[in-house]
């Protein structure tokens, strides 16, 4: 039985920064995967690296079973990216942009037709769904990113921050379609700077820190008896580190 998704060794240099060393990450099947990490610690560059949006100068990666970059097609008929900073194409309805990709991955029309009408409803994006990309919020943005990447009904899904601009609501929506994807079988990588997220939503953490995975595992053997917050901040060295005040702030 494959993994999930098998990362092994993923390295990435831009100039002489490393951002990504010699990563190993092994998501289970069916497991719901968090992945945390300070601003710059390389989150999304393995997660690109991940899923073939981005070569790596080292390593595989392999979804279930299938290596991402010597066998693209397999392994991306397997997962739905929702990709940092996705760009769209502004000048198609929300509706239009699915249909679009369903078309682009061979999918029937009528099963892109079906699928983009229930996304949407359940995204509640229906009214947003005839409006133009470019019209959107960013919250909406994220929103038809993840129908997008829900579309083809794919084992695994990598989502580089889903909540990110979300509003309280549509996030409890996503949340669920999220639970219920893994109840179902499918299997889920995220990233997130919010651990009280991905201490409710995931079962299994890593913590990333300068383009290393510095704690891997089951959620519970990776925070022991502490919150994730704590444990997180222990791990990347944040409680050592002398925080300057901003004298000029205070009256
Ligand atoms: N295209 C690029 N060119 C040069 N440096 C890059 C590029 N992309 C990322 N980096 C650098 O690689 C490192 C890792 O960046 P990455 O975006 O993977 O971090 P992250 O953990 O996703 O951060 P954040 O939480 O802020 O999104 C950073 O130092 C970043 O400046």
């Amino acid at each position: 039985m494959h993994t999930a998704l098998e990362i092994r060794g993923l390295t990435k240099r831009f100039g002489d920064k490393v951002a990504v060393d010699a990563v190993d990450l092994t998501v289970p099947r069916g497991s719901f995967y968090g992945l945390v990490g300070q601003n710059g610690a390389g989150k999304t560059t393995t997660l690109s690296m991940a899923v073939g949006l981005l070569r790596p100068d080292g390593g595989t990666a392999t979804i279930f079973g299938a290596d991402v970059w010597a066998d693209p097609d397999r392994a991306k008929g397997l997962v739905g990216v929702l990709p940092d900073g996705l760009a769209m194409p502004e000048r198609l309805t929300g509706r239009e942009v699915l249909t679009y990709l369903g078309l682009l991955r061979g999918m029937p029309r009528r099963v892109v037709e079906e699928r983009a009408a229930e996304l949407l409803a359940v995204l509640e994006l229906d009214t947003a769904g005839k409006a133009l990309v470019i019209e959107y919020s960013t919250g909406m943005r994220k929103k038809i990113g993840l129908a997008t990447a829900l579309l083809h009904a794919p084992r695994l899904l990598v989502l580089d921050e889903p909540f990110e601009a979300v509003d309280p609501v549509s996030a409890a929506t996503i949340k669920t379609i999220l639970r219920g994807f893994v109840a179902g079988g499918g299997s889920i990588v995220l990233s997130s700077h919010v651990m009280a997220l991905v201490e409710q939503l995931c079962d299994h953490v890593a913590v990333v820190d300068a383009g290393t995975v510095v704690a891997a595992g089951p959620l519970d053997q990776v925070r022991g008896d502490r919150s994730l917050e704590d444990t997180f901040v222990a791990l990347v060295g944040g409680q050592d580190k002398e925080i300057k005040e901003l004298s000029w702030l205070s009256n």
